[in-house]
């Protein structure tokens, strides 16, 4: 541990791994464009500050998460590179919290952008 770290260095090393993961993990990058297409949609589709506001959060969630993820892959790796049952343990369950946070922000998205999307096709096909 280095002494005397600054804030701003703690941002930096914080930026730092973002930067990383995005560059090291493919999921990353779809997780981020993803969540860039949803912004964007829930703006055109005019969607409360709320529900703006609760899609922010599961977003948060799902990059904190592939970022637990990227964090838990490198430590299982500089501790074994070698096959063991609980580094496959350690990413599996990595992996499968990933999942989860995704999962439950693609039904949150479904509920919140149901109704705009079905108002809006029956605005279009009218
Ligand atoms: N040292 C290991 N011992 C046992 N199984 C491993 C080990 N390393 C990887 N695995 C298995 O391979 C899978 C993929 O691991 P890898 O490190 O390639 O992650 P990844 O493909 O980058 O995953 P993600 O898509 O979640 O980022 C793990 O979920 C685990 O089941």
């Amino acid at each position: 541990m280095k002494p005397n770290c600054k804030w701003s260095d703690t941002f930096r090393y914080a930026l730092e791994g973002i930067v990383v993961s995005l560059k090291t993990q493919r999921n990353m990058r779809i997780h981020l464009v993803a969540a860039v297409i949803v912004m964007l949609a829930a703006l055109y589709f005019g969607l409360s500050l709320r529900d703006i506001a609760l899609l922010l959060l599961v977003i948060g969630f799902v990059i904190s998460a592939e970022l637990f993820n990227t964090a838990i892959e490198a430590v299982v790796d500089l501790v074994t590179p070698e096959w063991h049952s609980l580094a496959k343990m350690a990413k599996d369950a990595a992996a499968g919290a990933v999942l989860i946070a995704a999962c439950f922000a693609v039904l949150i998205g479904i509920v919140l952008f149901y109704e705009p999307v079905v108002t809006w096709f029956g605005i279009i096909s009218s």
